[in-house]
């Protein structure tokens, strides 16, 4: 059976999830359009609570740093006390949230608030996690060859969790050893997959990262670490170049662990 065999060294593999584990329209057409449709009545209701505070916060520093890009939605900070006041820098947050998601922005102040706002989607059971059919059976396989998995997206953990704690095939989050973020740093930066080495307790060598995303395979490569493009229906394509460059799958299933005969 063809496969692509995974070297002797690695002792964990680690996961993107959109485009990876999970189709992109679950992201594109479910969980984005929830923000987008829901933000204004979010920060009506949660704007009091610490949390929304430091979502706010966030969102705000992040918009100063955005300042100089083109369309940037700036967030200023409510004057007085006025109705006024308020109702329009949550227009203005509103009106960031959808600028960044419009650009498809990986910033942790968005991916913060995202999660959050998830938060009681998933638990009421409105939405559930959706993964290709092949990866809970291979996770479940690789665990039990005493491979670590851990997942690493730019969906804040709190979101992850959400998503495998909440899916189509029930609570799977005792699968996972593990879940970084972009507080870690940003995928498209070898450095991150340094610091997740050292977070695990491992080598770069020890680590094999599955992603849809050439810039974060390449980045993650730089590190030292193995790396396999992971093609999957509705997925962007890939260039001839990507397609020589990259070891390619299309299911988890071709991958061959090292003691598998
Ligand atoms: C519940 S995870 C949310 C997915 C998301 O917001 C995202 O940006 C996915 O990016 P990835 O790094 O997994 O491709
Ligand atoms: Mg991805």
């Amino acid at each position: 059976m063809v496969g692509l065999s995974v070297p002797a060294e690695v002792t964990a593999i680690l996961l993107d999830i959109e485009g990876t584990t999970t189709p992109i329209a679950f992201v594109k057409d479910i969980l984005f359009p929830y923000i987008k449709e829901n933000v204004q009545e979010y920060l009506q209701t949660h704007w009091e609570e610490e949390e929304c505070r430091q979502d706010v916060s966030l969102l705000r520093k992040q918009a100063e740093e955005d300042a100089h890009l083109d369309g940037a939605v700036p967030i200023p900070t409510a004057f007085g006390d006025g109705v006024d006041d308020l109702q329009q820098t949550i227009q203005a947050v509103v009106e960031n949230v959808r600028w960044q998601m419009s650009l498809d922005r990986k910033t942790t102040a968005l991916k913060q608030l995202q999660g959050h706002m998830w938060r009681a989607a998933f638990t009421a059971g409105h939405v559930k996690g959706e993964f290709f059919a092949d990866v809970v059976p291979a996770v479940r396989k690789w665990k039990a060859a005493g491979m670590k998995v851990y997942v690493y997206s730019s969906g804040s953990i709190e979101a992850q969790k959400l998503l495998f704690g909440h899916s189509t095939e029930g609570d799977i989050l005792e699968l996972f050893d593990g879940h970084f973020d972009t507080k870690i740093g940003h995928k498209v930066e070898s450095e991150s997959y340094r610091k997740i080495a050292d977070s695990i307790g491992c080598s770069t060598k020890n680590i094999l990262f599955l992603t849809d995303i050439t810039l974060e395979a390449s980045a993650a490569e730089e590190a030292d670490v193995h790396v396999a493009v992971v093609v999957r229906p509705g997925n962007a394509g890939l260039t001839d170049d990507e397609k020589t460059n990259y070891q390619l799958i299309s299911s988890f299933s071709e991958l061959r662990l090292p003691s598998a005969t």
